[in-house]
């Protein structure tokens, strides 16, 4: 038998072959993407490597070696696509950029809306983005804000997206899809609760706490310690505040805000009532134009995959070659097709540097329905 040193100097003269092989396949799909750039082809051709894979695996002779050759493969072809991508940028043949570059949002003379009520978390983020002074108002849900903006009955909308304790913001997430509308700012607060009852009210009293599902979770170690407490999801911390008051039933509470329980003359009851001491919550900034700030740093997107297996691999590797660093990914189930998701992927950059164009490029030919939901 061959000695190990003997077995690694073949198989260094093989994979010399290997490389050299390598770079000539590579110089070959350059000259291919120079083709399908003066012919205006696209880079993806899908028939051409299903057939490839098929004509690959059928020159081999185990299935481990079959399963092998065909991974080989998809990594193979992936990697010149990648290069063809890159050739696009490079020769400019992108196309325009459907979003417009601004150096400032022009928030001044702005109309914002958020939802909930006087003194809702998101209320505080509005001011924390816009300032004490800006123009803002309510409407009761996320979708009456994401309507608002699609409407032009406001200019920007300030909603939450993310909770540090409790997690993605589901539903927003779906909104996002379903309007034109797009992400111009984020902001970060910290949501502290309170419980918050009418004047005359004492701890001993409550029997019903009212707030939105989200912080009844978040404040779930202080409210399971009162097991005989009813809770109850409203819309809104804000609401739940207000509804206290309108009710005047000294048996009931809500989990929210000092600010909330100020403005709706309530008494706290108890402070800093949530689990986690830094509870916070990441809210966007939506607007209805196809902006983004020129020094914007951070893009959402968001994709359909085909049902089939490696097809998020194959899509993620499109960051992993343009050096782009993703800050999350979040998927939520695609409406009327069970077991189809849809990926939401946060990563950094502004859309006007070619790497981000390049991923873009890549991301838009391979998956299904791909929409920028901002870049901020
Ligand atoms: C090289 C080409 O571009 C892409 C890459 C392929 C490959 O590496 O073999 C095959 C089809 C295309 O998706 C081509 O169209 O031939």
């Amino acid at each position: 038998m061959a000695s190990l040193t003997e077995l690694r100097d073949q198989l260094d003269a093989v994979d010399d072959q290997i490389v050299r092989l390598f770079e000539k396949r590579m110089d070959l799909c350059g000259q291919v993407g120079e083709y399908k750039i003066q012919n205006g082809k696209k880079v993806f051709d899908r028939n051409r490597e299903n057939q490839k894979l098929q004509d690959v695996e059928s020159k081999v002779s185990t299935e481990f070696n079959k399963k092998g050759v065909h991974e080989l493969y998809e990594q193979l072809m992936s990697m010149s696509r990648k290069l063809q991508y890159q050739q696009l940028v490079q020769a400019g043949a992108l196309g325009r950029l459907p979003f417009i570059s601004v150096p400032s949002l022009h928030a001044g003379n702005a109309r914002i809306v958020f939802p909930g009520t006087e003194g809702a978390y998101s209320q505080a983020a509005t001011v924390h983005y816009f300032g004490e002074n800006c123009n803002c108002f309510y409407v009761q849900t996320f979708r009456d804000a994401m309507e608002a903006i699609e409407e032009g009955a406001a200019d920007f909308a300030v909603l939450p997206i993310e909770n540090s304790t409790a997690g993605s913001v589901d539903e927003m997430y779906d909104l996002l899809v379903e309007f034109e509308n797009y992400i111009v700012g984020e902001t970060i607060i910290p949501i502290e609760h309170t419980l918050a009852g009418l004047a005359d009210a004492e701890l001993s009293d409550i029997r019903k706490v009212y707030s939105k599902g989200v912080a009844l979770l978040q404040a779930s170690g202080f409210l399971n310690a009162h097991s005989d407490w009813q809770q109850i999801s409203v819309a809104n911390t804000a609401i739940a505040a207000q509804k206290i008051l309108d009710d005047q039933d000294k048996s009931q509470a809500a989990v929210c805000s000092a600010y909330a329980a100020k403005a709706h003359g309530l008494k706290v009851l108890a402070e800093k009532i949530n689990d986690d001491p830094d509870n916070c919550t990441r809210f966007i900034v939506v607007t209805n134009q196809k902006i983004f700030l020129e020094d914007a740093g951070k893009i959402s997107i968001c994709f359909e995959l085909p049902h089939t297996s490696g097809s998020l691999y194959h899509l993620l590797s499109h960051f992993i070659y343009n050096d782009l660093n993703m800050t999350r990914i979040e998927s939520r189930p695609i409406k009327g097709r069970n077991w189809e998701y849809r990926f939401f992927i946060d990563f950094e950059g502004n859309l006007a540097d070619a790497a981000v164009k390049n991923a873009i490029r890549g991301l838009r030919e391979e998956s299904r329905s791909l929409r920028i939901l901002g870049n901020y």
